[in-house]
């Protein structure tokens, strides 16, 4: 599980730290951690040209320290001071080891660009002559290390309000900072290093946590030599409409490719044929008047994909709410409860999956500002809905009460595509129909689901039905990489 934290408990926790550390150690772990990233990333360090973007704090400090170390190993080490004041421990290293200052303007095209100019001291958009020392770096063409933190981002959130650096590869010193998980934080940082700094010990609960492959490949349920399909979980999928048919199609997909044991669809005419057409493994049922228990036993249910919010969607959202089984709340059955928010006052494990515009409705928020703050909005709608909350988008959230957040690291731009969210609705309900809580089955799903669109993808358009397709792929791989038996 990788954990990451707000600029003030790492603050805390270094504080704790440098107590029982010489003065200036903890800098000087950070900038060997940083210099032998960089030596990594550069073709070959003696004669290369190295610039140093420095601010007025300890960030500088580190940065400088870190190409004094380059300069020592024959790199051509420049120095732009941006900052009131300068680290002058830092300075009198770099000029000791042959390094010199430089105005902005002759930064040029070096081989890499050291950003320093804040960390997680910074706060807001950048200030001059900080926003345009990240333009010159953008346009320099040189290959961008940010230095704990891309300069411009919040650090404990990720928001970026204003002018930011964009780094190819971000250094971080003791703890994952939250900012650098999420968007559009996340996409600034690039891949993102984490140097130890001894910092471990010190940490606090972190407030945002993120699977990796290995915590997945053993949250997934496999059948064993008990299983049968009732065993491994039948999901219910509530979706499709005479307009929207294709829905029902994706979301079945999702959910017969994520392995479960049976899956039952129950919608309208036109969504049925599709469904039987695609999907032949699934039970369908033709739901018209019939009340929903006539689809037959299910562990979980999937509602809302495509399904409309007419009369005939109410009726079926509100009867499959009031039962006690867990429910995955998707796209039209997401409006219908934004209209009737009572629905979701419910004991049964329940899941919402919205992008920012549905949550947008649900919460009375402009859809922007929750695009810029993923993370309190989701726990916003945690706290407001009582609902465990999966919040979509350039990077997917996964919230519920009094857990951290989990972020997942798998998305995609590829996945901006009709249809997407429909199969990662079928994914959770899998899940959840084979017991899975829905924290873990909602974040689950959205790794599978960014792996599988990233397999699909491989550089090149996909529509979502690929994503679904390419689910047996990731999880095999997965398994594989975990050493687990086939
Ligand atoms: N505390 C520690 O034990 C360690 C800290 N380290 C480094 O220290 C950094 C934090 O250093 P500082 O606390 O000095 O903070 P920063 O180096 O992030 O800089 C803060 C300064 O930048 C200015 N500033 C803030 N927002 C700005 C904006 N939007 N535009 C322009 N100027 C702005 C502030 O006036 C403040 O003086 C970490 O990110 C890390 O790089 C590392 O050396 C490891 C150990
Ligand atoms: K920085």
């Amino acid at each position: 599980m990788w954990t990451a934290f707000t600029s003030d408990q790492v603050r805390q926790a270094e504080h704790a730290l440098m107590a029982l550390v010489p003065d200036g150690e903890l800098m000087q772990r950070a900038a060997a951690g940083l210099a032998a990233v960089c030596a990594r990333l550069l073709p070959g360090v003696y004669g290369s040209r190295v610039v140093l973007l420095v601010g007025g704090g300890d960030n500088g400090g580190d940065t400088l320290y870190a190409g004094a170390r380059l300069a020592a190993r024959g790199a051509r080490v420049e120095a732009v001071l941006a900052g009131s004041r300068t680290h002058e421990g830092g300075l009198e290293a770099l000029k000791r080891a042959g390094g010199r200052v430089i105005e902005a303007g002759e930064v040029g095209a070096p081989d890499l660009i050291l950003d320093g100019l804040l960390g997680i001291g910074g706060k807001g958009g950048l200030r001059e002559p900080y926003a345009t020392l990240a333009r010159i770096a953008a346009e320099s063409g040189a290959l961008v290390v940010a230095v704990d933190v891309p300069s411009g981002v919040d650090s404990s959130t990720g928001e970026v309000a204003g002018e930011a650096v964009k780094a190819q590869v971000t250094v971080t010193f003791g703890a994952r900072k939250a900012g650098l998980l999420v968007d559009p934080g996340a996409e600034r940082a690039g891949i993102v290093e984490l140097v130890d700094i001894g910092l471990t010990a010190h940490l606090p609960e972190p407030e945002i946590t993120a699977l990796t492959a290995a915590d997945v490949a053993g949250l997934l349920p496999v059948p064993g030599i008990e299983s049968d399909k009732y065993r491994r979980g039948v999901v219910g999928v509530l979706a499709g409409s005479d307009r929207f048919a294709g829905a029902a199609v994706l979301a079945v997909g999702g959910a017969v490719r994520a392995g479960a044991g049976m899956v039952r669809f129950a919608g309208p005419e036109d969504a049925v044929h599709q469904v039987r057409a695609r999907w032949p493994e699934a039970v369908t049922t033709l739901l018209k008047e019939d009340p929903v228990e006539e689809v037959g036993r299910v562990q979980a249910w999937v509602l809302g994909p495509g399904m409309g919010t007419d009369e005939r969607a109410r009726r079926i959202a509100a009867e499959v709410l009031g039962t006690d089984l867990p429910v995955i709340v998707d796209a039209d059955a997401l409006t219908i409860v934004s209209k009737n928010p009572k629905l979701l006052h419910r004991q049964a494990p329940t899941l919402i999956t919205p992008h920012a515009g549905e949550l947008g409705r649900l919460l009375g928020v402009d859809p922007k500002d929750i695009e810029a703050r993923r993370i309190e909005h989701v726990r916003r709608a945690v706290e407001e809905l009582q609902v465990t909350v999966l919040l979509k988008g350039s990077t997917t959230v996964v919230a519920e009460q009094g857990r951290p957040v989990r972020v997942n690291t798998t998305g995609t731009s590829w996945l901006a595509t009709a249809g997407t969210g429909d199969v990662l609705s079928g994914i959770s309900g899998t899940l959840l129909a084979a017991g899975l809580a829905p924290y873990d089955a909602g974040s689950v799903a959205a790794f599978l689901h960014g792996l599988a669109a990233r397999k699909a993808a491989e550089g090149a358009p996909i529509a979502a039905l690929d994503v679904a397709v390419s689910l047996p792929d990731v999880i095999r791989h997965l398994r594989t990489a975990a050493n687990m038996d086939a």
